[in-house]
């Protein structure tokens, strides 16, 4: 399996003349047949976001967050690995977030860490189906704990259209039809940006949820407390962040700016909770939009993010 395109070009930046001062874009490497390591695959697709008459222009965003990813500092031990991009070709969502999930699955087949670089949220739909087409091979009901980072639910119900509001409902209809558990958290929620049916859709899901504004530096402690006792339910851990959770001064390059949101400083420790868990078998970022990001605000702290998940190792 191989992606649509490979763009070496983002993976540039500072060259320091002294020892010991690498950075991403020295660093990574095209993805090829050598030791398994953190892959980033971008999914340049926001065909979702149109169809829940979002702003468009989350295609961008792979290139972008490479861009602010390069010249991060370099501070891991294993490989990093460039797979390149799933495009969306035509608006063909489906076939695009099939050609994802096949890329998924072949990373992980191959001991990789997939961090997929979205798009907007529909990502979520092909990044789950990779998991599971990989972690089917394994096991007969695998135990995956869903972690969201998210102003929103995005359980809108997938019956009217496939779109960037509906990929935990279309996964919690797989999860359905394949005899699997559903276990989704989704931190960050705003409750003014939720209808009251998509509450009740979530609370009739079982869904672990803490608001936007439950989330201070008094209750970080204990909404850690909480996420580890999530994943300590699960075997296998699939975060996602849709970059919309920070609030729009963190932020602002998103289809649906968040008027509080949950900011780095308390978001950036949480993200730390689940990549410590060991559980992690796969991340993605969605969201990020370049077309209004102010001075690549958004993209530096997707990148930032990138930096963190991928510290140990
Ligand atoms: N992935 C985005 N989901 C949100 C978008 C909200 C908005 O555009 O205002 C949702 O469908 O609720
Ligand atoms: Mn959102
Ligand atoms: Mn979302």
């Amino acid at each position: 399996m191989s992606a649509d395109r490979i763009d070496t070009a983002p993976w540039t930046g500072r060259t320091d003349p002294e020892a010991d001062t690498l950075r991403w874009h020295q660093a990574i490497r095209p993805l090829g047949a050598a030791a398994p390591g953190v892959a980033v695959l971008g999914f340049a697709c926001d065909e979702g976001v149109r169809r829940n008459h979002g702003r468009s222009g989350a295609a961008a965003a792979p290139t972008a967050i490479r861009k602010a990813l390069a010249n991060l500092a370099w501070h891991r031990e294993g490989p990093a690995y460039d797979a390149g991009d799933v495009c969306c070709e035509d608006g063909d969502l489906d076939a695009a977030q099939t050609r994802l999930a096949e890329n998924v699955s072949a990373l992980l087949a191959t001991g990789h860490l997939p961090i997929v670089l979205g798009g907007g949220h529909e990502v979520a739909w092909g990044s789950w189906q990779g998991l599971a087409r990989h972690l089917a091979t394994l096991e007969s009901a695998p135990r995956i704990g869903i972690v969201n980072f998210d102003a929103h639910f995005d359980l809108r119900d997938p019956a009217h259209a496939h779109s960037s509001g509906t990929p935990f409902a279309q996964i919690a209809e797989d999860c359905a039809a394949r005899g699997w558990p559903f276990r989704y958290a989704c931190l960050g929620v705003s409750r003014a940006s939720n209808t009251r049916a998509l509450f009740r859709r979530a609370t009739e899901l079982d869904v672990l949820i803490r608001e936007d504004r439950e989330i201070t530096p008094m209750s970080l402690a204990q909404i850690g407390r909480e996420l580890d006792a999530f994943i300590g339910v699960c075997d296998h851990v699939y975060l996602t962040i849709d970059l919309d959770v920070l609030p729009a001064c963190e932020a602002p390059g998103v289809s649906a700016p968040a008027a509080r949101g949950v900011s780095l400083a308390l978001l950036e420790p949480l993200v730390e909770h689940v990549r410590d868990g060991d559980k992690l078998r796969l991340a993605d970022l969605a969201e990020l939009n370049p077309a209004f990001d102010i001075d690549q605000r958004t993209a530096r702290v997707a990148a930032r993010l990138i930096h963190t998940l991928t510290l140990n190792g």
